[in-house]
């Protein structure tokens, strides 16, 4: 294991191959760099604002110090900022100008100095009192808001409730403090004071306090709608007299009528009242309601007339409004918190952060630490890629739509146009009170108008509340690949496993992370750019992975379309051992490839568990830092990404023997780093089943010929409304999203796969657990116990201990082959200790425990 080298991890090339790229140094984007990095004090920079955040803040700072200062200080420093002696201008008197003016000490204490002396001075005693720490508050909130852009309380809010506070409080201690003062105080300061002096000489000492009640009452009522009320009494009646309604009224005589002849009553049709009805057919619907004590006496019914709730009766006020209804929060038991404590560092992290230290990280690309990513200029530069939408395409386009619509007595409000690489969306806005469903309807009719193939009608757009209209432009513009590689997006893209799709219909680059789809489902009639697509899917992921962390299991039954990855084997693909061909063509060899990835999976899931961790990355990591020793098995784990180009042809040929490892590999694999691509021409239901259909959240949907095959593969219509070409639609579950497929021509695919064919790779492909077709073999009568592996014993002790049939376990804990386990799990079926095999499921134990195992092993060397 050629761990010693592993510190050296060094990958510049891959920045350089940025750097490289030639759109990156293209004349024609510089002058729009330059431009970003010239200064600006543009006010809508936002800098003006951040200096004038930093203003407040640091100015909320110093009156808090002057002020907190003031409160210990203001005694020493009275002589020196008292207007008798000077006031302000004090500022900037000397020492001996200042005794000459009275002041007995000259030199202040306040930790702001003069000016911090005065300001307090000014703004607590003669001001506001101890109220006018709120500027500190108010000013902190502004600056902390224009500086950090994090809203703590609203600006208009605090500006608010500052401004009554200063008031309030000032007045309230004010009028406190004149119960024992006869003089201003720091309390309340002098507005406070004389305020309260005015007031009271008006009011009264009552009336101020009133006054003072009410103002504190009135706030907060404002802040929080508070409650006022007097002890409950009982509720009889549900509407105040006068408020009930007549039929109401009628109701109850009748029901009054029946209670005092004590007859059977008819059934009363009560309006449903409780709840708002939703709309006016519901709001007559009445309920009809038959007290069960007069149900026997069915013949001697009384018609009484139904009482049909007219659709005002329900806005009728409800006797406990939502807003009346008072809300008691249960306090929550605050958590306990917990101690604080420090983790003793366990034997083996102590030893994985010594070979850290002694040797680096683990570098999984250090085996191929030459290899050089392939750069943008193995693509083809297919021109400008500017869209060409003319003007006058446009407004004949938006004029046919509105007439159209006009036709139909559909007006609108507006239309705007986003123009895209293959089709430019018309969004619009109808005139209130039109219905989405009409517009709906008038696909066809203004598909014909437009005379164009491919219209879509989106009613409503999800989000926006707009309907939008995509007609495709006269002259698509094609999505090269190199496009899309050489822009920022791309480059700065740090997803798992990045697929960059191409562009959507605002013409911006769309990159989508296969990791976390975590398959997906192709599908597109032919000739629709289904193979360019799985082409740009693959081009993509060559150009960000190393061959340490990726590796393609292909399969092309159709063996033209994936030939060209050939020369890549020893760098990217995976195959089985013993193969010759790394492309697989074969239904049987697919079914098995298929089965061995189901081992690999459970084999990836047993060393996450012997890990502890939940996914491959969090896996990889701890490999990484060495805290999962190789010798027990542990390797790193690279992205294993299965690509299916003809799955219709598989479903056919092999069937259910295919679609269950597909099904189990969908729903269990995500999380250890195999990801399915699977691409058909034939989206029928015999096809992509329910099964399959389930664990594929993300399909790509190129143009198919029916409505049908659209709803099969996307659950909607859609699909058969593209125009071909690259045109596709892409369902991540939620969203419906079209995007032109970024073009990638066989040439460049060649050329790529040249490019790191020609590199050095590893000794092989990536091996695949082997998959050994257990059907028919290893019957018991096959079993020669002379002949059982000498760790066959070992084996059977580690089943029964562990219940669990699993070859991988004998593999790891036995430090075994992958044959050599397969043959001793043979031997152990044969043998009667383990059940047949079940699949990729672990197979039944069939010994309960050690003794009894140890009993069977003992009888065993009896008879040898
Ligand atoms: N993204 C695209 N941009 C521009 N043209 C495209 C795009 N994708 C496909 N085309 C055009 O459509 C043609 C057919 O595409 P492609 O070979 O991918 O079809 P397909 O769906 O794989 O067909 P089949 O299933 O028969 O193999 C291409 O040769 C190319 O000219």
């Amino acid at each position: 294991m050629a761990v010693r080298g592993n510190q050296f991890k060094t990958n510049t090339f891959r920045d350089k191959g940025a750097e490289n790229a030639p759109g990156k140094s293209s004349s024609s984007r510089q002058p729009k760099e330059k431009k970003e990095y010239l200064p600006s004090f543009d006010l809508q920079d936002g800098r003006a604002v951040k200096i004038v955040g930093l203003f407040f803040v640091i100015l909320s700072l110093y009156f808090l110090i002057a002020f907190t200062s003031y409160l210990f200080t203001w005694q020493d420093d009275q002589s020196y900022v008292i207007d008798a002696n000077g006031g302000w201008g004090n500022l900037f008197k000397t020492a001996e100008e200042l005794k000459d003016a009275g002041v007995d000490i000259p030199v202040v204490q306040n930790w702001l100095g003069k000016f911090g002396a005065l300001l307090s001075h000014q703004f607590i005693y003669e001001w506001f009192g101890i109220a006018s720490f709120l500027f500190v508050l108010a000013f902190f909130i502004i600056g902390y808001r224009l500086l950090f852009k994090v809203k703590i309380l609203s600006i208009s809010k605090t500006l608010g409730y500052s401004f009554f506070f200063l008031l309030f409080i000032s007045l309230t201690l004010g009028f406190a403090h004149g119960f024992w003062g006869e003089s201003p105080h720091y309390l309340e300061g002098e507005f406070g004071y004389w305020s309260n002096k005015l007031l009271s000489a008006q009011i009264g000492a009552a009336g101020v306090a009133g006054l003072i009640a009410f103002a504190g009452l009135t706030i907060l009522i404002i802040a929080y709608n508070i409650d006022f009320k007097l002890p409950e009494r009982k509720e009889k009646e549900v509407y105040l007299d006068n408020e009930t309604p007549d039929y109401v009224n009628e109701v109850r005589e009748k029901f009054a009528q029946n209670r005092a002849a004590e007859e059977p009553s008819e059934p009363i049709e009560f309006p449903v009242r409780d709840k708002p009805p939703v709309n006016n057919e519901r709001r007559q619907q009445n309920v009809v309601l038959q007290p069960s004590r007069f149900e026997e006496k069915e013949e001697d019914k009384q018609v009484i007339a139904p009482v049909v709730l007219s659709p005002l009766a329900t806005n009728l006020p409800l006797a406990t409004s939502a807003a009346a209804m008072p809300l008691t929060v249960e306090p929550t038991i605050e958590e306990e918190k917990e101690p604080a404590f420090t983790i003793e560092k366990t034997e083996e992290e102590k030893k994985s952060d010594d070979l850290v230290e002694q040797f680096g990280n683990y570098d999984e690309k250090l085996d191929l630490s030459g290899y050089k990513y392939p750069t943008v200029d193995l693509l083809e530069n297919y021109g400008t890629n500017k869209i060409s939408v003319n003007a006058e395409e446009l407004e004949a386009n938006k004029n046919k739509i509105v007439e159209t619509l006009n036709h139909y007595n559909i007006e609108i409000d507006k239309i705007k146009a986003t123009i895209g690489p293959t089709v430019t969306l018309y969004e619009i806005i109808p005139a209130p009170g039109v219905r989405i469903s009409k517009i709906k309807n008038l696909e066809d009719d203004i598909a014909l108008s437009l005379a164009a193939l491919g219209i879509r009608i989106i009613a409503p757009m999800p989000g926006k509340g707009t309907i939008g209209i995509e007609v495709p432009n006269q002259h698509p513009e094609m999505v090269p690949m190199r496009s899309i590689l050489n822009t920022e997006k791309w480059t700065q893209n740090t997803m798992d496993l990045p697929i960059a799709l191409g562009k959507t219909i605002s013409n911006e680059v769309f990159i989508a992370d296969l990791a976390k789809m975590p398959h997906l489902l192709v599908a597109g009639a032919t000739g629709q750019g289904k193979s360019v697509g799985i082409n740009s899917i693959l081009v993509s992921l060559l150009f960000k992975k190393h061959p340490a962390q990726l590796k393609f299991v292909l399969v092309d039954p159709k063996k033209v379309e994936l030939t060209l990855f050939n020369r890549i084997e020893r760098h990217f693909l995976a195959k089985l051992p013993g193969e010759a061909d790394a492309i697989i063509t074969d239904t049987k060899k697919v079914v098995n490839t298929l089965n061995s990835l189901c081992i690999e999976m459970d084999q990836r899931y047993d060393l996450l568990k012997d890990a502890q961790v939940r996914n491959l990355k969090e896996y990889n990591d701890k490999f990484i830092k060495r805290k999962l020793n190789p010798n027990n098995g542990h390797r790193f784990l690279p992205f294993i990404v299965l690509v299916v180009d003809e799955f219709a042809d598989l479903m056919m040929t092999a069937g259910k023997e295919v679609e269950a490892p597909i099904a189990r590999l969908a729903q269990l694999a995500r999380a250890i780093g195999i990801h399915l691509v699977l691409a058909t021409q034939r989206p029928s239901v015999n096809i992509i089943t329910g099964t399959i259909k389930a664990n594929f959240p993300a399909r790509l949907a190129f143009r198919v010929l029916s409505k049908i095959d659209s709803r099969t593969i996307l659950d909607s219509g859609g699909a058969d409304q593209l125009i071909g070409r690259g045109d596709m639609l892409l369902s991540t579950g939620s969203d419906l999203i079209r995007l032109q497929c970024a073009f990638v021509d066989t040439p460049e695919v060649d050329r790529i796969s040249e490019y790191i064919g020609n590199q050095r790779g590893y000794a092989d492909a990536y091996q695949l657990p082997e998959y050994i077709d257990e059907a028919g073999e290893g019957s018991k009568a096959d079993f020669d116990p002379n002949e059982r592996d000498k760790f066959f014993e070992d084996a059977a002790r580690l089943i029964v201990m562990h219940q669990q049939g699993s070859t991988s376990l004998i593999q790891r804990k036995l430090k075994l082959g992958y044959n050599r386990a397969g043959r001793i799990i043979d031997q152990l079926e044969a043998a009667g200790i383990v059940g047949p095999f079940e699949g990729s499921k672990a197979r039944e134990v069939l010994y309960p425990d050690e003794y009894s195992l140890e009993q069977f092993l003992n009888s065993m060397d009896d008879k040898d």
